[in-house]
């Protein structure tokens, strides 16, 4: 199943005109005041966007002409069937190729990130928007969190269930609101008034989660696992884009046989993941209630701050979530001078980076193909 969603944008507020009942503006008008200023400005030296160098001046700007970069991941998973893996690694390579393309067009780290995680979202696949995990009623309740590392302005939601992508809808919490979380009822009134599609929440539901489901309830003697085969699938993404700008998304359908209300780590900000653009950027996966716990996002971060390699940072926080509270999981992160790593202590981890106009992916440890990123 595929759902066809209309950017959520296409009928938007300003954060005004949300607060004084005016007239919403048009989609396109939003657009182009922020990709008003020229391509240059947007991406220094990516020639190929526009043959007329940057004024000299520009090129003073410390933080311009980064090499873009994107890394997504799949979800932490216990293992992934044989039949699933192909469908998995292209999900996770188209999702990051679309991130990188979106960079290189000289959109901005927050726009690659929302467009590889909505990619993701829209693949049932994946634990997140369509092929969203059950909760003990059937039902689904989705979580998604983002962040801009260059004012740390962050948006949330949890509990949504009828959009076919949160991601968008956190995204908008973050830009079209003063506030960083909306939940559950309120969430879905603030959709309703961004103009954004109510959907069944029937066309987020597929055959493989209800088996799923049944599995998790009967299979298992009705008790919950830590981190079961079923608890796959979250998704995020991390990039940095040409002007130094850092951003994360991270969106899921949570965990299996979750009680009703239940909200992980994914949209709660410092643990589901984390942007700074004096530090890096961050997606996590893996056991909720562990990685909240432990503030995964934030506590990798931090040991980045305190000189880490990108790789000792997530050993020393996957590490210390495995020991302390006996949780598994995984994540991606990029440093603000260009480093990436894709980690996990889970058996596997989907996941891609696109740099160079390379493509790195695998699913399973010790396993990476670089192969060359196939752009239009
Ligand atoms: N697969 C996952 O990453 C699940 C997610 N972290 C949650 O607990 O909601």
């Amino acid at each position: 199943m595929h759902i066809d969603q209309h950017h959520a944008g296409q009928f938007s507020f300003s954060r005004e005109a949300l607060y004084k009942g005016a007239e919403p503006l048009p989609a396109e008008r939003l657009r182009a005041e922020r990709f008003a200023e020229p391509a240059w400005e947007r991406c220094p030296r990516r020639l190929h966007l526009r043959d007329t160098p940057a004024p000299a001046s520009r090129g003073a700007l410390g933080s311009v002409d980064m090499n873009p970069i994107v890394v997504v991941h799949g979800g932490g998973a216990s293992s992934i069937s044989k039949d699933r893996q192909e469908r998995v690694r292209q999900g996770v390579a188209k999702a990051a190729t679309l991130g990188y393309r979106i960079l290189q067009e000289g959109g901005s780290a927050v726009d690659a990130v929302e467009g590889a995680v909505t990619i993701l979202e829209n693949d049932p696949e994946f634990n997140a928007g369509c092929g969203s995990v059950l909760n003990t009623n059937g039902d689904v309740e989705m979580d998604a969190s983002i962040m801009n590392g260059k004012d740390l302005s962050t948006g949330a939601v949890s509990a949504v269930r009828c959009v076919a992508n949160p991601i968008k809808l956190a995204r908008l919490v973050m830009e079209k609101t003063p506030h960083c979380f909306l939940t559950s009822e309120g969430a879905a009134k603030f959709a309703a008034e961004m103009g954004i599609p109510k959907i069944a929440v029937e066309q987020l539901i597929t055959e493989r989660s209800k088996r799923n489901l049944e599995k998790e309830k009967h299979g298992r003697g009705g008790a919950q696992k830590p981190f079961s085969a079923q608890n796959e699938g979250t998704v995020g993404a991390v990039a940095l884009d040409c002007q130094g700008n850092l951003a994360y998304a991270t969106s899921t359908g949570g965990i299996v046989n979750k009680m009703v209300g239940r909200v992980g780590d994914s949209p709660c900000v410092g643990s589901g993941g984390y942007a700074d653009n004096n530090i890096g950027a961050i997606s996590t996966t893996g056991h909720g209630e562990s990685i909240l716990k432990v503030n995964l996002a934030r506590l990798t971060l931090f040991h980045i701050e305190q000189g880490k390699s990108v790789e000792e940072a997530a050993d020393l926080s996957l590490g210390y979530m495995k020991s302390k509270v006996r949780g598994l999981g995984g994540l991606i992160l990029i440093s603000k001078t260009g480093d990436w790593v894709a980690k996990w202590t889970s058996t596997s981890m989907p996941w891609a980076a696109a740099k160079d106009g390379k493509l790195h992916a695998g699913i399973d440890l010790g396993e990476a193909t670089i192969t060359d990123l196939s752009l239009p």
